[in-house]
């Protein structure tokens, strides 16, 4: 007996009841119906998936419907990309056809919907002949159900509700991408928004979706898009892993041949666009399988290598991975065709998107945090080499100074002898006087005078005569202890001493003790102890404006006495006369 469907409680499968056959091209519904050449062959499986042919298929069905009352029914067939269905329905002595399958305008199917549907009114236990003609270039595909109108109506909403869903996740993932490519001006992001935008077409033509909204109208680019697509989405796929991955650093000889292969993909466009499909579907799912694999291999390969990035990337891939296998499994029935396997792929890319978008924002973020570690480091090293500069500097102007300290020394000081020279001598008498004249206080000059000194150069060098005038010099000095009085080298073995607030007398004194200190000891030098006595002229006067060198001039003409008078004592302008004289 013939089934007889109940369809109370949802839809009926009519494909387990199926009997199918092959014929030539050109057998017509009649021949096929009537003639006893024709051997039906029954298929008792769930679903009916004859893989990638290129033969002409008829299918047979007969069948009743359980109720009591006239009801509106849907032959749904739920595989969109058929291309050439012809349906004929036989009832009550009324044949029904129809001309389905997308090689014809959109526009012409009986219900407009992505699958192909016909609306069929059924009475209650009457016999329906069921016929299908099929033919086509993807797979052999042919779900069919029969549905009251209105299950058919509710489960369709909760399909058009699922699939907008998706396509809806889709378009503000679309949106969201374009701004952050468009603020970033991150190459990545465009190609990530070409890789998601050609899937997400892909799924749309799938599922039938572009056809209807997209080119209804186009058989023929509906035909070849699809293949077209596919090498779309390789081509964005390998750029969008090349710049995520960041391949071109770490490996430049692969990223160069992926470039000549992306650049070969490319080419596949103007193929898939001029070879048929038929042809091009097969090698073109296993090629674009095997870029997921070796997508898959080079995700390992740089998770091996520490970027961080590449988890989420090979997770990624091996979800689109998967999908397309079971995608691929379902086309040539090593599983069967359903809800779930129909929407493997769906579900295998939304997940691999949703993988990727992590793995940009992971990777956004480490080139955040990199960039951040960087700015840090490099202020760090400003504020080192900062202080670094201002140690040096003040080292620097330490050394300036001390060298300046120095050089203003060796200007106003003897290299022999290292008391005053002449020029701080000169300078000293200048501002002493005046001082003197405006505080009318006395000063008093000593001219010293080492006696016979040429002897001791004749005989023992002029470098032992150097350190006999460096003794002598710190003799004097010896003796000068108030601060405010100069000891200085008037010039040759010739000194000059200033005392402020000193009368004559008072110099006399200190010029007497000098003089003794001289004279008491030897110079001890290398060539062994030397006797020397030194000359005084002291002039002392309360200063008016008579200038410092004329003080000077008294001092020197009582030297000059001095020596006139034999040498080795101390004689003061004022007595032009040897006041002490110790031998
Ligand atoms: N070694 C040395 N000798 C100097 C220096 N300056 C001057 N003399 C020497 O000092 C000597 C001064 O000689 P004179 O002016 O004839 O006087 P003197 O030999 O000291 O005799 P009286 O001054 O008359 O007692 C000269 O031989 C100069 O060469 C010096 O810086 N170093």
């Amino acid at each position: 007996g013939q089934p007889k469907y109940d369809l109370s409680n949802g839809g009926a499968g009519l494909s387990r009841s199926f009997s199918y056959t092959v014929t030539s091209e050109v057998a017509t519904f009649d021949y096929v119906a009537t003639s006893k050449q024709v051997k039906w062959q029954p298929h008792s499986k769930d679903n009916l998936n004859l893989g990638i042919t290129d033969k002409v298929y008829w299918f047979r069905h007969s069948f009743s419907l359980h109720g009591s009352q006239k009801q509106s029914v849907i032959f749904e067939v739920s595989y969109p990309l058929l291309d050439d269905l012809e349906v004929y329905i036989e009832h009550q002595g009324q044949l029904f056809s129809y001309q389905l399958g997308d090689l014809k305008p959109f526009g012409s199917r009986p219900i407009k919907h992505r699958f192909f549907l016909i609306p069929f009114t059924a009475t209650p236990n009457e016999n329906i002949q069921f016929y299908a003609r099929l033919k086509t270039s993807s797979v052999m595909i042919f779900p069919v159900k029969l549905w009251k109108a209105s299950d058919f109506t509710e489960r369709n909403q909760v399909n058009t509700l699922i699939l907008g869903a998706y396509f809806g996740l889709m378009a503000l993932l679309f949106v969201y991408v374009c701004s952050c490519a468009i603020i970033t001006r991150k190459r990545v992001y465009w190609y990530y928004l070409g890789y998601i935008s050609s899937m997400t077409l892909l799924l749309c033509n799938l599922s039938g979706l572009s056809f209807q909204y997209f080119w209804p109208n186009s058989t023929w680019w509906n035909g070849q898009s699809s293949i077209f697509i596919l090498y779309v989405i390789v081509f964005f796929g390998i750029i969008f892993s090349k710049s995520l991955l960041n391949i071109a650093q770490a490996y430049p000889r692969f990223n160069l041949a992926l470039r000549y292969f992306v650049s070969s993909v490319a080419l596949m466009w103007a193929v898939s666009l001029t070879l048929p499909y038929e042809m091009l579907l097969a090698p073109s799912i296993y090629f674009s399988l095997a870029c997921c694999v070796l997508g898959l291999v080079v995700g390992y390969v740089r998770v091996k290598d520490g970027l961080e990035v590449a988890k989420f990337y090979s997770v990624a891939w091996g979800g689109a991975l998967f999908g397309g296998l079971v995608l691929v499994a379902t086309k040539i029935s090593l599983v069967p065709f359903n809800w779930f396997t129909e929407h493997a792929l769906m579900f295998g890319i939304s997940f691999e998107i949703l993988c990727l978008s992590f793995a940009i924002a992971k990777s956004l973020q480490i080139e955040r945090k990199e960039k951040l570690q960087l700015k840090d480091s490099l202020m760090k090293h400003l504020a080192n080499a900062k202080e670094t500069l201002e140690q040096q500097v003040n080292q620097r102007t330490a050394e300036l100074e001390e060298a300046n300290i120095k050089l203003m020394q060796s200007a106003i000081t003897d290299a022999l002898t290292g008391v005053a020279n002449r020029r701080k001598l000169d300078e000293f008498l200048d501002v002493e006087y005046a001082r003197a004249v405006r505080f009318n206080y006395p000063i008093c000059v000593l001219m010293i005078d080492v006696d016979f000194f040429k002897k001791v150069n004749d005989k023992y060098g002029h470098q032992v005569g150097d350190t006999c005038l460096k003794l002598v010099a710190s003799r004097m000095t010896g003796e000068i202890t108030r601060i405010g009085d100069l000891v200085a080298r008037y010039g040759g073995e010739e000194f000059c001493i200033v005392l402020p607030y000193a009368q004559e007398h008072d110099g006399a004194v200190i010029a007497e003790k000098i003089r003794v200190s001289i004279a008491a000891q030897p110079m001890l030098t290398n060539a062994g102890a030397i006797e020397l006595t030194v000359s005084i002229g002291v002039a002392g006067h309360q200063p008016d404006s008579n200038m410092p060198f004329t003080q000077l001039e008294l001092a020197d003409k009582a030297l000059y006495t001095a020596k006139h008078n034999g040498r080795n004592q101390v004689v003061t302008a004022s007595e032009m006369g040897a006041i002490r004289h110790i031998n």
